[in-house]
């Protein structure tokens, strides 16, 4: 049933968002619904982020800046947010390569507008990363992504909560920051996908309170699979913290309703 019902949603969506969008109804942004996740969809839909039509409400974009984030979070924010915006002919500016990824603590409910379906769908669950509320405890972080290049970078500022070894950053922690970050990219690249294989290696510990870059990067695409490299880097990218790579495969929405 509970397959059908996200069928349904997501044929609804497919046809409802085109016709919204083709009035120039300005709505509250959505992210992250790609047209490889609504069948049907034109392509002319992709990586472009859409809105929930049916309410005034506004989820919390957690990527953006907040009083905890130090002045080096801060600047290296600005700099990318600035790549996102290009100046083109008379001033005007324009989309680049570059995309700011929103980010929402509930993937059912403001990703895909599924107001319902956050019903339906356990009301409690929230993003692992953003199921702390305080500002600064934890994950801060924004993520970019370069549609040319197919890679991302995410600027994390890492939280006390985040404590392994004594005054530094936990490994789980860095596991799951590049896992959210080799998963936005692969994401954008492949829609709906699972991590299959994460291997890391710890080079040099990160101190918590500091501000690291977390770099992606696509290596290869075969039929389901899509395999990406990753480096933890000093915020002057002059220190190696940690490097990984990720295996994504790409599944239905049913599979993740397989029990
Ligand atoms: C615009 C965009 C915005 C985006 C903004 C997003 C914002 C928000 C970000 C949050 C991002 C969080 C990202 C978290 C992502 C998770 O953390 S996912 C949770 C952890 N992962 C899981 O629970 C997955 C559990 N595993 C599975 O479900 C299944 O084993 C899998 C991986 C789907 C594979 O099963 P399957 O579908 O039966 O496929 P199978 O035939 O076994 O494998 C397919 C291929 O993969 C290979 N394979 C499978 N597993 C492996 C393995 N472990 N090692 C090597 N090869 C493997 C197989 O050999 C096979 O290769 P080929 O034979 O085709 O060459």
């Amino acid at each position: 049933m509970l397959r059908r019902a996200v069928s349904a949603f997501c044929y609804a969506a497919a046809r409802a968002i085109p016709a919204l969008r083709q009035r120039n109804i300005a709505l509250p942004q959505l992210p992250f619904l790609r047209a490889s996740l609504i069948p049907g969809l034109n392509s002319d839909y992709q990586s472009v982020t859409l809105s929930w039509p049916f309410s005034s409400f506004r989820p919390r974009d957690y990527s953006l800046p907040n009083p905890s984030w130090s002045p080096q979070m801060l600047r290296l924010y600005n700099y990318y947010n600035n790549l996102c915006e290009q100046d083109g002919e008379g001033g005007k500016k324009e989309i680049g390569p570059w995309i700011r990824l929103p980010s929402y603590n509930r993937t059912v409910k403001y990703a895909t507008g599924g107001q319902c379906l956050s019903k339906v769908l356990q009301a409690k669950a929230r993003l692992f990363t953003r199921n702390i509320e305080e500002e600064g405890a934890a994950f801060e972080y924004a993520m970019f992504l370069n549609t040319e290049e197919k890679a991302a970078v995410c600027v994390f500022q890492a939280g006390p909560l985040l404590e392994g070894p004594v005054g530094n950053l936990h490994g789980g922690a860095i596991a799951t920051i590049i896992d959210t970050v080799t998963g936005a990219l692969s994401i954008y690249l492949g829609g709906l996908v699972v991590t299959a294989n994460l291997n890391v290696n710890y080079r040099s510990p990160i101190p918590l309170g500091s501000v690291v870059l977390v770099h992606a990067a696509l290596e290869k695409m075969e039929d389901r699979k899509i395999y990406i490299s990753c480096q933890v880097t000093s915020s002057d990218g002059s220190k190696l913290h940690t490097e990984a790579t990720a295996l994504f495969v790409k599944v239905n929405v049913g599979h993740l309703f397989e029990r």
